[in-house]
């Protein structure tokens, strides 16, 4: 990396575009994962069933917020354990119980997804 962007005291466009890129890439490599292409594909199905059903502007801000949510905690789900992974390859307890508390939140915040979904969606139905 250059050494003026690894300077966090600079800023400059260059520094700006520089983190938008590394953002980026950072996206690109979370929808490689299996698990991210499956909350994908769920939001994409709901998100054409609310293009359907006529979604209100207030149930599409939640809506957008809900999937948003839920990929970005996939996003940093795979951080951690890619984080855990670098740390240690060996089996350790603290490494698993890491892994499982990423996976822990991203199962609440699913739960809450589907919850939330069914209350918009199935009054309308
Ligand atoms: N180094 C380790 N030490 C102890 N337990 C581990 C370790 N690595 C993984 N585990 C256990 O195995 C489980 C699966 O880990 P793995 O790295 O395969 O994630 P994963 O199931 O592929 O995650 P995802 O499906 O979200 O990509 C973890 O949740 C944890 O319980």
């Amino acid at each position: 990396m250059r050494s003026d962007l690894k300077d966090k005291r600079t800023y400059s466009a260059r520094r700006l575009t520089a983190s938008f890129r590394f953002a980026g890439n950072g996206l690109k490599m979370a929808f490689r994962e299996p698990n991210m292409r499956i909350h994908l594909a769920a939001g994409a199905i709901v998100s054409a069933a609310g293009f359907i059903l006529s979604l209100s502007r207030m149930e599409w801000c939640i809506l957008i917020l809900v999937i948003a949510g839920m990929l970005a905690l996939e996003t940093v789900n795979t951080a951690i354990e890619k984080t855990v992974d670098l740390v240690t390859e060996e089996y350790k307890p603290l490494a698993g119980m890491a892994k499982d508390l990423a996976a822990g939140a991203v199962l609440l915040f699913a739960c809450a997804a589907v919850i939330i979904g069914m209350i918009i969606f199935i009054p309308k139905l």
